[in-house]
């Protein structure tokens, strides 16, 4: 079986086994107090045991409490440090240490027990992360000097936090239950960065999805790489290392990139100004601690004030703005504020301004996340639900004209009578209708009888008067169900369906008077009457089709003219 699946079938035991079993009463020793230090590296026997461990004589060590950055540095880089190992009922003791700047070797009884990083022949060494470290111990070490050869030329130096001798499985229960809280919150965290990418990509609120993917991942990373179980899942402390600095680096990046879509269009330049400033700090620090320039731990000093100034500019118009934004604005900022809170109170630890203790950070970042994932799906919904009303009205617009433009096309304009196109769709549909009924069905056409003339005596205007005329007599003579249409110029035809030949001579005689007796005023004068010559056809069952019908009673209007005009001319 690899290390990997290995290590991480003992997290899921460890894990299960802190969920089902009874939690065992944790017999752990602090170290925190009754040692000594000494500044300088030892010198090594032949044998390349360091001559140091060997004198167990107090006279070049000085007491101190606990070992962190000891007095009289004087710009030193390499501190010993020693302790007697408590008395105590073991059977796997190990011991546990987190954490230690930067790099160190234990020895115990003259005996290397422990490496963490590589010394030089100098006693200098290369920055390898900052992980906890679990260092087994012999069963019968108890009284025993442990030594530890600690480099660092980072500002602080010595031990940190917590050095304790405990039973090995205790420790890895409590790594991993005190690893509980960072792991779920860091995978809810890290589940909405992901989705909030997918977000980015399919809809159209892409900068809020995206700076909030962003943050998402920044903020995950940073507390899953603060998680201890994590180097159970992958030893690799450097790697835990830059992806929890990458991700520190990011947070105000992410943060100023979410205000800035959501004080939209407030404070543009102002945010845009700082998460330019942190990428840029981001950029320049981790290219540099990799090429070996700077270590690590000298990037998160000045990150550290970098990020304050930035929270606090930032914090200055979220809180001005507090006052004029809607709801979910003000559930952004006051989750951002908490955040920020939480930020501050987790810098202040790790400048020694507040006393060691764990911030939780992650719940404080998944707050957050969750809040503008709350807030943006409302809002992606109240936009659907708006887009979906705009869509149906404007369907409903669409069709409405849709209809008007279909009848217009259908329609004279001038007379407001259906139009030659209209009839061309219609007539066959009701000559057809008449062959199935076995019903019969006349066909008019009517022509204003020298209209050219009349055109050239009074005008195209009082020509259009009289069109207009005539239509509203053919309104007034013909029933609704007849279709009267302009068939073009001064030509209208008139189909009538269920009448006969003596039906639609009737009417053609009324409409015929009806015309020639009709006195038209037109601009303050008088108009000379005019006259219709009208050709009838019948269906008679014969003709093929709505042509040849036509065609019958355009040659009865033909008739018509040819004796004499004013008059009703019937096909035979
Ligand atoms: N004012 C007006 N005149 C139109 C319109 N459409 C066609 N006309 C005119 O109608 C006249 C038709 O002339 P012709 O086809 O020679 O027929 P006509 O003068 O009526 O002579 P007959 O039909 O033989 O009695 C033309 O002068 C066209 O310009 C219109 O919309 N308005």
């Amino acid at each position: 079986m690899g290390a990997k699946a290995s290590s991480l079938l003992l997290l899921l035991g460890l894990l299960g086994g802190l969920w089902l079993g009874p939690v065992s009463e944790l017999a752990a020793m602090d170290l925190a107090e009754g040692w000594e230090y000494r500044w300088g590296d030892s010198p090594f026997n032949a044998e390349g045991v360091p001559v140091w461990t060997l004198d167990q004589s107090s006279a070049a060590w000085s007491a101190i409490g606990f070992p962190s950055n000891p007095p009289g540095r004087n710009g030193q880089t390499n501190l010993w440090v020693r302790t007697t190992l408590p008395e105590g009922d073991w059977r796997d003791p190990v011991l546990y240490l987190f954490s230690v700047d930067l790099i160190v070797e234990i020895y115990l009884d003259g005996r290397k027990l422990y490496q963490y990083g590589r010394f030089d022949d100098a006693g200098r060494g290369r920055f390898e992360g900052w992980p906890w470290h679990m260092v087994s111990l012999p069963q019968d070490s108890a009284g025993e000097l442990i030594y530890f050869r600690i480099f660092s030329d980072y500002k602080d130096i010595g031990l940190w936090g917590e050095v304790q001798v405990l039973e090995r499985i205790d420790l890895l229960r409590r790594l991993v239950s005190g690893s509980i809280g960072r792991l779920i919150a860091s995978g809810l965290t890290l589940l909405i960065g992901l989705l909030s990418l997918l977000f980015a990509l399919v809809q159209p609120e892409r900068g809020v999805f995206a700076s909030l993917a962003l943050f998402a991942l920044a903020s995950g990373s940073t507390v899953l790489s603060g998680a201890q179980a994590n180097l159970l899942l992958f030893d690799a402390p450097l790697f835990w290392d830059y992806l929890g600095a990458a991700g520190y680096f990011l947070l105000p990046v992410a943060m100023a990139m979410l205000l800035q879509q959501w004080l939209r269009p407030a404070f543009q330049r102002l945010l845009g100004l700082i998460w330019m400033l942190n990428l840029a700090y981001l950029f320049a620090a981790l290219s540099l601690s990799w090429v070996g320039v700077v270590s690590l731990a000298e990037t998160y000093p000045v990150f550290d004030l970098l990020f304050l100034v930035s929270l606090l500019v930032m914090l200055l118009p979220a809180l001005r703005f507090f006052r004029r934004g809607t709801r979910d604005q003000h559930l952004i900022l006051a989750a951002y504020a908490l955040l920020s809170l939480l930020l501050l109170l987790d810098m202040a630890v790790a400048h020694n301004v507040l006393p060691w203790g764990q911030v939780p950070l992650g719940w404080g970042s998944l707050g957050f996340a969750l809040a503008v994932v709350v807030v943006s799906l409302t809002h992606y919904a109240r936009m659907q639900h708006a887009l979906r009303l705009l869509n149906a009205s404007l369907e409903q617009q669409v069709q409405a004209r849709t209809l008007e433009l279909e009848q217009l096309a259908l329609q004279d304009s001038l007379t407001g009578l259906k139009n030659r196109r209209f009839l061309d769709e219609t007539l066959p549909r009701e000559l057809a209708l008449a062959k199935r009924q076995q019903s019969s069905l006349s066909v008019l056409i009517c022509d204003i009888d020298h209209f050219k003339r009349f055109n050239d005596r009074h005008g195209h205007a009082a020509g259009d008067a009289v069109l207009q005329r005539v239509a509203s007599h053919l309104h007034r003579v013909f029933r609704h169900t007849d279709l009267a249409c302009r068939y073009g110029g001064e030509e209208f035809v008139v189909v009538m369906p269920g009448a006969g030949m003596d039906d639609a001579r009737r009417c053609a005689e009324t409409l015929r008077q009806l015309v020639k007796t009709d006195q038209i005023d037109y601009d303050g004068q008088r108009l000379e009457p005019v006259t219709l010559s009208v050709g009838i056809a019948s269906w008679l069952d014969v003709e093929r089709d709505a042509d040849e019908l036509l065609q019958r009673a355009d040659r009865a209007l033909y008739r018509a003219k040819a004796n004499g005009r004013d008059r009703v001319e019937c096909s035979d």
